[in-house]
Parts: C-alpha cells; sequence; structure tokens
C-alpha cells in the first residue's frame, strides 16, 4: 500500500475537522471534492457559501461546512479571543475583528483555536510567510518545545533508499538561518515527526559539504555543533553530523566515507543546513525525481497548520490534509 493510502485508512477511522481557507482557489475545490468524497476529513470552507460553490465547476462540495466571516454569528467573541491573545502587541478589538473579516488566515487560525477545526491547511494562494505567520502569532508553540519548524514528507517513486523511499526533509519552509542550537532542535523534532508519521524508528543525518572532516569552513562547524548539541539532547537518538547526502543515503558511499557512523547510507531524516539549501533540495527531488511532497508539515506548533507550496496540486492539498487530520488526531487524544 502506498504511504499516503495508509495515513488516509487512518485519517478515516477518525475523522477530524480541517479548514481550508482558500476557498476561492480551483485546487482547493477539487481536493475538497476528494477529501469529502473519501471521508478523509470534514471541511470548513471560509467564504460566501453561494460565491464559493458558484467557482465550483464540475466539483462536489455541498457536503462541506461553509462559514462566511461577514455573517459568522461568534465573529465579535473571535475577536475578543484574539485581542487578548495579541493584547501585548497592542491589538484592540476592533483591530482584530478587521483581521478577521480581510484576512483569511487569521480566521481560520482562530477556527483551529477556538476548537471549531482540528487543524488548518493553506499555502496554495499564499506564500508560506502569510500562512505561518498567523499560526505563530496565536497557536504558538507546543509545551516543551522551543522552536516551530517545517518539513517535507518525502516519497520517492522507485526508491530503495530511506524508508523504501520515504524520508522527511527539513526545515525546507520556515527558518531561513538556524544556528546550531535551532539546527538541533529542527533535527529532533524531525525525528518525532518521522516517527509519529512512519511508523518507523528515525535515523537522522545532518547534512553539510563535508563528511568527517573531509571540509574545513565555519559552516561545516555549525552542523558539527549541531549534531553535539542535538545527541545530548536526545541521547538515544540515532544521528549523525555532519555528512553529505550521498553517504548520509546511499549504503556503499556511507561505508566508505563514514565507515563508523550507524546512520551514514541509511538515513531516513534529512536535516538541510540552512533553509536555502532545505527548499532547494526538496524542489530538485519533487520535480526531478518525480517524488510526491507532503507539506510543509510543521512541527512544535501547539496544533496542526500545514503550508502548501504554491506549485502545488489538488492531489498534495488532500495529501497534505490527510497529514494533518492525523497530526489533529495525536492532539485530541
Ligand atoms: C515565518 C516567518 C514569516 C516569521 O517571521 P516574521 O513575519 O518576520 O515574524 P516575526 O519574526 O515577528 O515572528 C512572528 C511571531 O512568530 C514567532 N516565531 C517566528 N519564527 C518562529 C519559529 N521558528 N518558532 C516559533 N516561533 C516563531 C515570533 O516569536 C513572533 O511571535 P510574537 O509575534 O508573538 O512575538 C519568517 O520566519 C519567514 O518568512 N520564514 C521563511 C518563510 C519562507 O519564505 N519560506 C520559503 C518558502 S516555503
Ligand atoms: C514550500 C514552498 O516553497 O512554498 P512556495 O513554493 O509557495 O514558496
Amino acid at each position: 500500500m502506498a504511504f499516503l493510502d495508509k495515513v488516509i485508512e487512518i485519517a478515516k477511522k477518525d475523522v477530524q475537522t480541517i479548514v481550508l481557507p482558500e476557498a476561492f482557489d480551483p485546487r482547493t475545490i477539487e481536493a475538497t471534492h476528494k477529501i469529502l468524497e473519501q471521508g478523509i476529513a470534514d471541511v470548513i470552507l471560509v467564504g460566501n457559501k453561494t460565491e464559493i460553490l458558484s467557482g465550483s465547476g464540475e466539483w462536489n462540495i455541498e457536503n462541506a461546512t461553509f462559514i462566511n466571516p461577514e455573517t459568522f454569528e461568534e465573529l465579535d467573541a473571535y475577536a475578543a479571543a484574539l485581542a487578548e491573545l495579541r493584547k501585548s502587541k497592542g491589538m484592540t478589538q476592533e483591530e482584530a475583528r478587521k483581521l478577521l473579516l480581510e484576512n483569511a488566515l487569521y480566521f481560520g487560525v482562530m477556527l483551529v483555536k477556538m476548537g471549531r477545526a482540528g487543524g488548518m491547511v493553506a499555502g496554495a494562494a499564499n506564500s508560506t510567510a502569510n500562512v505561518l505567520r498567523p499560526a505563530l502569532q496565536i497557536l504558538k508553540t507546543a509545551p516543551g518545545t522551543k522552536l516551530v519548524s517545517a518539513v517535507f514528507l518525502m516519497e520517492v517513486p522507485n526508491c530503495d533508499l530511506g524508508e523504501e523511499g520515504i524520508f522527511i526533509f527539513g526545515d525546507c519552509a520556515l527558518n531561513p538561518n538556524p544556528t546550531s542550537e535551532e539546527l538541533a532542535h529542527i533535527a529532533i523534532s524531525s525525528a518525532k515527526t518521522f516517527e509519529s508519521l512512519v511508523h518507523k524508528e528515525a535515523k537522522v543525518a545532518m547534512l553539510s559539504f563535508s563528511s568527517k572532516g573531509s571540509a574545513a569552513h565555519p559552516d561545516v562547524d555549525k552542523v558539527i555543533e549541531a549534531g553535539k548539541i542535538a545527541q545530548n539532547l536526545a541521547p538515544d537518538l540515532q544521528l549523525d553530523a555532519e555528512l553529505q547526502l550521498d553517504a548520509a543515503i546511499v549504503p556503499k558511499v556511507g561505508k566508505s566515507k563514514a565507515p563508523e557512523s550507524k546512520v551514514a547510507g541509511q538515513a531516513n531524516v534529512i536535516i538541510f543546513p540552512d533553509l536555502d539549501a532545505g527548499n532547494i533540495g526538496y524542489k530538485l527531488v519533487q520535480r526531478l525525481a518525480g517524488a510526491n511532497a507532503y507539506g510543509p508539515v510543521c512541527q512544535g506548533l501547539s496544533m496542526p497548520v500545514n503550508d502548501l507550496s504554491r506549485g502545488c496540486y489538488a492531489d498534495d492539498i488532500v495529501g497534505t490534509v490527510a497529514l494533518t487530520a492525523l497530526q489533529a488526531q495525536m492532539q485530541s487524544k
């Protein structure tokens, strides 16, 4: 069974409500049809029902829940709650009300915060920064977590590397230039995400352009230091730094470049040294290897909100909604 089919099976056993605030994006409409048809999640679409339905073409989305901020009976209560959450930043209730009326992403995140939905997925029509800012501001980090980061679940066809072609790649979307300490937190969170979604032991490689001292540079030192911090914070985690990508995932190269390493050649969690590498890296694998790229899946948020690439297809939205539903299930336990 393909990875996503397994995720969908689990999602269907305890159906969660996911808000899709980009109701005017045709891919969101197609995805909503597929999600409802397969029973993967209940969907809340944000906006005027008549207008959304008039643009839905061949797709049947009648069974979605439509919430229009302009006629929403709880708007004032939501505005009061948002103003309270942002009062340290000086937000008034009037400003909060205006934001909820004008910005469907803030409205969608508040539906999650107020318990109306278990999670939100957006980003087909909005930049990552605009999707994640309200989530970071309103939901904040989960208890015990310092840093939110964002990974892709990569499913590479006809590939026996990683976990039979399944990898977590991180951080590919959020933290532009992580310090060693931040990289260590990204690595630990990514291992947890891998294990919770794939149900296999994580083997984490922290990538560099150097393997075990083959190059000397401050950027290499940053990754070596990150590996030490991560291993101190999570001594039981199978993790190694610094490895080049081939040494991390190809058994023969791992043996020759890092013969002592327990992770080299077998890594299934790939940690990039910065966002340039991570964002470019996942798109290379997606576009040139034909991999499915689900995400960016956020880790470390107190409640699930996940992003999409603006280049996504409707099926990517379906996959990311299924993963979000799984996170929402875990949250509700
Ligand atoms: C996500 C991002 C927008 C946040 O930066 P910003 O808009 O400048 O906002 P701020 O730095 O003021 O942060 C906003 C809030 O989020 C919090 N925050 C930001 N990054 C965070 C992180 N990684 N983990 C936890 N909290 C974070 C801040 O503490 C702040 O909280 P507060 O408002 O309650 O004080 C920014 O990191 C970003 O643009 N990242 C790159 C996104 C991108 O373009 N990716 C490539 C394509 S996928
Ligand atoms: C994750 C990502 O790269 O998003 P976008 O393509 O929308 O910038």
